[in-house]
């Protein structure tokens, strides 16, 4: 819901009234070393305190949210859905292909040598007989080879009858027996293994598969996510007016959703009703207009975590006999995340409506669920090293997102939990322990769904799921703490 007047009088919706001047960050970096990050959160933020509910810290709230799930079943999936999906079962040829002989020219199909008497396409053909065929057509019984368009000249004998030769462009002996034929067979025999499952079906797979008869294919289940966005105020398009706020999440989740392995199926906004918080939960497959009508596997929320009298979440959920696998998280921003699990199996993921700290929740909690949802490995943490001291801030963990420079990671500026520019700037996003980070440090770190694996970050071979592609050569060594760091990348 939003901050209306009455709700968070101190806190217009938007605004980050509640963020310590210490989060900016680099501004307050220095270039000869003595960089800091205050802990930033010592005023005005009554509410953190009032709220330090969070069961989990950072690190149990991933293990749980990856935990809770188990991996989606494997089932059949239309070709044209198929797209990136894991192969499940190989797809063998349920025939020779091609299943038949045909030409792989337009012309004529001949028996014997020329000239050749045509007659009707289709017919047996015996020696000195020939009939017209194009590219793909099946050979009729008695074809020999095919004699290209170009190679063949159609006259008249002695008596006035039509008669096939060669000519034209022909080169000696064509054609060759077998000449322009593809034979029944020659890509694949029955039975042939085609694709391996395990394999991640590309664009070239579905066409194999549609080759060889295929019109679904059996993949490894992938969650489907439905998502409900809510807040009367927000509004989709235009610039808002006071009171109003511009919807961040329609332009973004449904991407960032696939980017972590779920398949978006469709979005829903609703009011700051309980009645419709109720309604759009229990929904299992809503008429949405861009819904492939399957019924989700997780419901992300956005907004209405809070727990003021018009937010909704908690009470939905006991309402429809959930029950609550994460209730807050001590990191922030973010720290309000919910994660349930319903009756019926679907997970409902809480973000918190201002948009930093939805995404934050999202990489938390959202990252984990459906990769375990999508048979894959818990996300990767990696750790690169720290060009600035960040002071400790006891008892929660702080997502900052980062920029790299010189191969250490600055924090952005801008990454009050309603805003979105520090964000769209970033490199990663790090994860500053409660004790604070030493100038040089080698601090954990994920890299952003939308982008490449961080840059100098330290392989650790223990990962259940290293990245091939990491850039691993571009670590050169933690760099020396008094080495100077040019800081005036991050201040535009
Ligand atoms: N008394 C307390 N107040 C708040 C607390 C607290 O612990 N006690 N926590 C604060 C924190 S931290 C966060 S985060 C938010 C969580 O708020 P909700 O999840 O309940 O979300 P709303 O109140 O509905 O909205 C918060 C904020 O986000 C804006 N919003 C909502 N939807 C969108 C959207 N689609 N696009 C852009 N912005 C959106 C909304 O207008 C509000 O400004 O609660 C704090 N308050
Ligand atoms: O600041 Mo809240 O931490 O935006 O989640």
């Amino acid at each position: 819901m939003t901050a209306g007047p009455l709700s968070r009088p101190q806190v217009p919706p938007g605004t980050e009234a509640s963020v310590p001047a210490g989060e900016s960050g680099p501004a307050e970096a220095s270039i000869d070393g003595a960089a800091s990050v205050d802990a930033g959160h010592g005023e005005a933020e009554p509410h953190h305190t009032a709220h330090h509910h969070a069961a989990h810290t950072w690190e149990e709230a991933r293990r749980a949210a990856y935990d809770a799930a188990t991996p989606i079943p494997s089932g059949p999936v239309a070709l044209g859905a198929a797209l990136g999906r894991r192969l499940d079962q190989d797809i063998v040829a349920r025939q020779d292909m091609p299943h038949y002989a045909s030409s792989a020219m337009d012309g004529w199909v001949v028996n014997g040598s020329g000239p050749w008497i045509p007659v009707e396409p289709g017919t047996r053909l015996a020696p000195h007989q020939a009939s017209p065929i194009a590219t793909g057509g099946l050979i009729p019984p008695g074809g020999k080879a095919v004699l290209r368009t170009e190679s063949a000249v159609l006259g008249r004998d002695d008596d006035g009858l039509p008669v096939l030769m060669t000519g034209g462009k022909a080169r000696p002996g064509e054609p060759r027996a077998g000449e322009h034929i593809r034979k029944a067979g020659e890509e694949a025999l029955e039975g042939d293994i085609l694709v391996k499952a395990g394999v991640e079906l590309n664009p070239a797979h579905l066409a194999l598969a549609a080759l060889a008869g295929y019109d679904e294919v059996q993949v490894q289940g992938k969650p489907v996510v439905r998502l409900v966005l809510t807040g009367a105020e927000v509004v989709e398009r235009g610039t808002p007016a006071p009171g109003q706020v511009r919807d961040t999440f329609g332009p973004q989740l449904p991407d960032v959703v696939s980017m972590l392995g779920g398949i978006p199926a469709g979005q829903q906004r609703i009011g700051d009703s309980y009645g419709e918080w109720l309604a759009a939960l229990e929904d299992v497959v809503p008429g949405l207009p861009d819904a492939p009508g399957l019924p989700a596997d997780v419901v992300i929320t956005t907004g209405g975590t809070g727990r003021s009298g018009t937010d909704h979440l908690r009470r939905a959920v006991a309402e429809l006999g959930g029950r609550l696998v994460i209730d807050g998280v001590a990191m922030r921003p973010g720290h309000p995340a919910v994660l349930a699990e319903l009756p019926d199996g679907r997970f409902v993921l809480g973000l918190p409506g201002n948009p930093l700290a939805a995404m934050m929740a999202l990489s938390t909690v959202g990252a984990p669920l459906l990769a375990a949802l999508g048979h894959r490995a818990m996300p990767a943490v990696e750790e690169v090293p720290c060009g600035t001291m960040i002071e400790p801030d006891p008892g929660r963990t702080r997502l900052m997102p980062f920029r790299l420079l010189y191969g250490m990671a600055a924090p952005a500026q801008h990454t009050g939990p309603g805003m979105m520019r520090g964000l769209a700037a970033a490199d990663g996003v790090l994860v500053v322990p409660p004790h604070g980070v030493q100038l040089g440090e080698a601090v954990p770190a994920f890299a952003l769904p939308w982008g490449p694996p961080i840059q100098g970050a330290q392989e650790k071979p223990a990962k259940p799921k290293p990245r091939s592609n990491a850039r691993t050569g571009q670590t050169k060594g933690k760099p020396a703490a008094n080495e100077p760091v040019d800081w005036s990348a991050l201040l535009g």
